[in-house]
């Protein structure tokens, strides 16, 4: 019997939330990308690389979010990769999926908390203002992002961070991802400095051979430890 697809199409079949491994790798977030097979694909190809995948379009409107993001769930719970929608807890709630990420007019963090939930992994943007990540660990937050650390191309007139906010956040004992033009460059320093997940968009998808990328990233965290341990 080939047992293979067998598991894959239960796992596929199964809504429920998946159990949170360690936040730690690469943090892939979707680009804006309005061919659903197309993403589908773009996804595919690196999701095996990543520790989180978050739905982020932000050309698309509800239906198409709506159907991307039920889209990508399967691919999600196959690869046993959380997934995320950026923005709106309502569709995080419809489509069953593992959490939220919120931005500062994203909605109350302890809010969206106690609607989805205890194991809901929700993520916070604290841009480059430590307050508002000792409100965000107050308020329930799973993991705290800072950024942008470097010019993004994504969004190009995003806040940006230093370095000091990634080791002086390290108190707050919660993951830290770093966010904003992270390349396998410059990915070293940010885990160096504290960073346990690296979000990124178009330094996976925009590259000429994303999968070549994704692992590239990984290996940032395989041969550097933390400076200043969660
Ligand atoms: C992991 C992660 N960190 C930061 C952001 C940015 O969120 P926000 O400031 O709400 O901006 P938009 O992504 O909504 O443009 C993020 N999405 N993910
Ligand atoms: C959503 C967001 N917030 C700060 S920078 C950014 C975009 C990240 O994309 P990229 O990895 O392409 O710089
Ligand atoms: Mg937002």
């Amino acid at each position: 019997m080939r047992i293979l697809p067998v598991v894959r199409q239960i796992l596929q079949m199964t809504p429920s939330p998946l159990p949170v491994p360690p936040l730690r790798g690469l943090y892939l977030i979707t680009p804006d990308e309005p061919d659903t097979e197309r993403l589908l694909d773009r996804v595919r190809a690196v999701l095996g690389h990543a520790a989180l995948l978050q739905y982020r379009n932000k050309t698309a409107d509800a239906a198409l979010r709506h159907r991307q993001m039920a889209a990508l769930l399967p691919l999600c719970r196959a690869a046993g990769v959380p997934l995320i929608a950026n923005d709106y807890a309502d569709l995080a709630i419809a489509i069953g999926a593992d959490g939220v990420h919120l931005g500062e007019d994203d909605g109350d963090p302890a809010a969206v908390r106690a609607r989805l939930g205890a194991n809901a992994i929700i993520g916070v943007s604290c841009y480059d203002d430590l307050a508002l990540a000792r409100a965000a660990a107050a308020a329930g937050a799973s993991y705290i992002a800072f950024g942008a650390f470097f010019p993004s191309s994504t969004k190009p007139n995003a806040r940006r961070a230093s370095l000091d906010l990634l080791r002086d956040s390290a108190e707050l004992r919660l993951p830290r991802v770093a966010i904003g033009g992270i390349t396998p460059d410059n990915a070293r320093g940010l885990v160096a400095s504290g960073a346990d997940l690296l979000a990124v968009i178009s330094g996976v998808f925009d590259a000429p051979d994303p999968p070549a990328a994704a692992r590239a990233y990984r290996a940032a965290f395989e041969s550097t430890a933390p400076e200043f341990p969660t």
